[in-house]
């Protein structure tokens, strides 16, 4: 937090974050950071979907009490927000996970871990006082997302989570430019090094993050094989990057607790639909088979409350969690939830919406 002159505490507003983290991060860090795939098209489109949807506020309800908690896949939240998976939080802070995961449970929102943490899953698990789950990219080593696995569920994890909209990683124009590669002082400590050497190593004109994930991921994994993580896990089983109904259909019918509708960022498929306009459909599709969480371009507490008038469970964050961690670790992640979820809160009392299941489809308009 700063402080004024008289020493009070001023909320910093999201921007702020963003601006000191881009300030204080080496360049290829900050456009690994910020980047897109293609075009960038997608860095855009979430946003200018949300900030098309206008809020329908009810008048004359009893908001002396607003309650943004919720309960999401058996874990108590105190608002309906998460931090969505990122690689490497130690490029944006030395303390990396370890400080996120602290600030997560400081404020009550979920943590999603990625499968390229830079610190132990153990040492998350330890600084953590709030629910945690383990997002995967399907490697053809699946000896080694059978022993992540068991470490997580060992850890007190409690749910996985299957990245479905990259077989591969896209091509990001600001990290071949930069022939970025991850400094090897940080690592996906989680996974043998041998399986992550090519992650590190600059090369001119080339990311090392796609050569790595090219090399390394199982781009021919298929619904069938969604069978073989039900076997070495019982944790419930979220996909992240589902963006059709159809698609939906098929994973209530494989089993599946949760989707995460997302773009990726802006970081995977250029030119697709953005996913708060895939949500409908999605809701629609798994009619309350399994939870819905939306992520991409939330930044204000209203988001939540659209993604949660669109059918939402929850919604989660990417980036601004990073520029927290940049602008002061924990105490800067903790300052970004805070915001949104004090957002969320006044949103809630303005919208009449005492309780998050007063959100509903009445609640907003979309031209
Ligand atoms: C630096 C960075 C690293 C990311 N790493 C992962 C990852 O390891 N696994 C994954 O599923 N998604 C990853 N994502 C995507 C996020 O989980 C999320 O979908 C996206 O950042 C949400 O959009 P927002 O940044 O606009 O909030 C990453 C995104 C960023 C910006
Ligand atoms: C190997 C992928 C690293 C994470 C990342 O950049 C992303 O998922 O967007």
């Amino acid at each position: 937090m700063d402080r004024t002159a008289s020493g009070e505490d001023v909320v910093l507003a999201l921007h702020t974050y963003e601006a000191a983290a881009k300030e204080r991060l080496p360049g290829p860090v900050w456009d690994f950071f910020a980047g897109g795939s293609g075009t960038e098209s997608m860095l855009t489109a979430g946003r200018d979907a949300l900030d098309r949807i206008r809020l329908r506020p009810r008048c004359l309800v009893d908001v002396s009490r607003c309650d943004p908690g919720t309960e999401l896949l058996g874990a108590r939240l105190a608002a309906p927000l998460g931090i969505a998976p990122m690689a490497y939080h130690r490029l944006a802070h030395p303390e990396g996970e370890v400080a996120t995961a602290r600030a997560a449970g400081d404020a009550g929102a979920l943590l999603t871990v990625s499968m390229f943490a830079s610190r132990t899953l153990e040492d998350i698990a330890a600084a953590a006082t709030g629910p945690l789950w383990l997002q995967l990219y399907w490697l053809r080593r699946r000896d080694l997302m059978a022993d992540l696995i068991r470490r997580a569920e060992a850890a007190g994890f409690r749910a996985l989570v299957l990245t479905v909209d990259a077989p591969r990683v896209a091509f990001r124009p600001r990290d071949a430019a930069n022939g970025f590669a991850v400094p090897s002082g940080i690592r996906a400590v989680n996974l043998a090094a041998e399986v992550m050497a090519a992650s590190h190593g600059s090369r001119a004109g080339e990311s090392a993050i796609a050569r790595h994930s090219a090399e390394q991921f199982d781009s021919s994994v298929t619904w069938d094989d969604l069978a073989w993580l039900h076997e070495v896990s019982s944790l419930p089983l979220v996909l992240k990057g589902v963006l059709t109904g159809d698609d939906a259909r098929l994973a209530v019918e494989h089993g599946v607790s949760g989707l995460v509708v997302s773009n990726h960022g802006g970081r995977q498929l250029d030119f697709a639909r953005s996913a708060p306009d895939c949500l409908t459909e999605v809701v629609d599709a798994v009619a309350g088979g399994c939870r819905v969480v939306l992520d991409g371009g939330i930044r204000y507490g209203a988001d939540i409350a659209k993604a949660l008038c669109l059918g939402a469970d929850a919604v989660m964050i990417g980036r601004p969690a990073l520029w927290g961690l940049a602008h002061s670790g924990t105490e800067g992640v903790t300052g970004v939830l805070r915001l949104l979820m004090g957002e969320f809160e006044e949103v809630m009392a303005l919208m009449g919406a005492p309780t998050v299941a007063d959100f509903g489809r009445s609640g907003i308009a979309t031209p």
